[in-house]
């Protein structure tokens, strides 16, 4: 559905030249919801302004269903953009219109005639929820009400692809979850590929099915979510992994485990899917002469199923925890030793 080829954007400033984007090669399917993540400055914005274009690569090519953007001239691309929506952190609203009009808006420029224009931003305004506010202004809305404007004319021309800058960013976390939920909701109703960037790993573990991880104008580590919670790889992602598994009460009490017992061992198991409901714990005091304390554990939601991490201190003879270790290995779930807290 989306392709981008090796693309690179650097930007020419006065203090030289700045590599925004560094050389990217990025495969999104149609129907997908796919998040890229990472820091302030890791080029993300620059990454999803090349999809349709309001940055132009430097190098490379970017192609959107099966259409080369990269060789359009300014009139075609006008036209290509229609398939793409976007929507922004700060909604991006014209706030002299209601929110009826600002629906209206890129209708109006499709030169779509008015009785069609009024069935359509009725049929928008029931599909984000914001039924009995048609004639209220942005000011006078909460920020959730905003964007979820922000969608609907984004949705006005019917796009095949939504792009999402930040989009849940400037919003509390109930809010979040809300606008979150409606972007899953018109995701399967729509059949909407979705490309969001955030720098917050709630996001990507409420809604996406795939990530990129992105540092320095790089993608370090892309995939299925799943797998990425399963088994990040690199330190970047490790961190974004750790902002929902791990509140920083816990890293307190590992330090604790790590000085009372400097014989046993501290391990973290993460389980993803159906693994998260079988009785692992129940299974390792009995079958193997140790003790085992749980430290912290959470179970959360992601968008495949279920991910699950456990923090639990084993004490015991030596040769006993490393067959315990190596009996959890052996039903899939991941382990890791922590012999340090960071
Ligand atoms: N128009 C521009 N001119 C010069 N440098 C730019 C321009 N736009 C972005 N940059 C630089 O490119 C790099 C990547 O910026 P970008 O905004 O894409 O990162 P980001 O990951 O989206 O971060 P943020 O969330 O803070 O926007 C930064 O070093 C930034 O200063």
């Amino acid at each position: 559905m989306i392709t981008l080829r090796d693309i690179y954007k650097v930007f020419q400033t006065k203090d030289g030249p700045v590599r925004a984007v560094d050389g990217i090669d990025l495969r999104i399917n149609e129907g997908e919801i796919f998040g890229v993540i990472g820091y302030s400055g890791a080029g993300k914005s620059t990454l999803i302004r090349m999809v349709n274009m309001l940055e132009r690569p430097t190098q490379g090519e970017v192609t959107v269903a099966g259409r080369n953007l990269s060789q359009l001239h300014e009139k075609e691309l006008r036209k290509a953009r229609q398939e793409i929506g976007m929507i922004f952190q700060h909604f991006n609203l014209l706030w002299s219109r209601t929110v009826r009009e600002n629906i209206a808006f890129p209708l109006e420029i499709a030169g779509v005639k008015k009785p069609e224009r009024d069935r359509r931003v009725d049929e928008l305004i029931k599909l984000v929820g914001l039924a009995g506010r048609e004639e209220s202004y942005p000011s006078q809305l909460s920020g959730g009400q905003k964007q979820r404007v922000g969608i609907a004319r984004a949705l006005a021309n019917n796009p095949k692809v939504l792009l999402c800058d930040e989009a849940t960013s400037a919003l509390d976390p109930k809010t979040t979850d809300a606008i979150l939920d409606l972007l899953v909701d018109i995701n399967e109703k729509l059949g909407l590929t979705i490309i969001l960037i955030t720098h917050e790993m709630h996001v990507i573990r409420k809604i996406c099915h795939q990530v990129a991880v992105m540092e320095a104008g790089k993608v370090v580590e892309q995939g299925p979510v799943r797998e990425v919670f399963r088994k990040p790889k690199e330190a970047m992602t490790k961190e974004f992994v750790k902002q929902i598994t791990e509140p920083e009460e816990t890293a307190d009490a590992i330090s604790h485990m790590l000085a009372e017992s400097p014989e046993g061992k501290v391990v973290q198991l993460t389980f993803v899917g159906e693994e998260t409901e079988r009785p692992l714990i129940s299974q390792l005091i009995r079958q193997f002469d140790i003790d085992v304390n749980i430290v912290q554990g959470k179970i959360t939601k992601i968008q495949a199923g279920s991910y699950g991490t456990l923090f639990i201190a084993l004490d015991g003879k030596p040769e006993q925890i490393e067959a315990a270790i190596a009996f959890i290995r052996s039903k899939q779930v991941e382990v890791e030793v922590i012999s340090h807290v960071e």
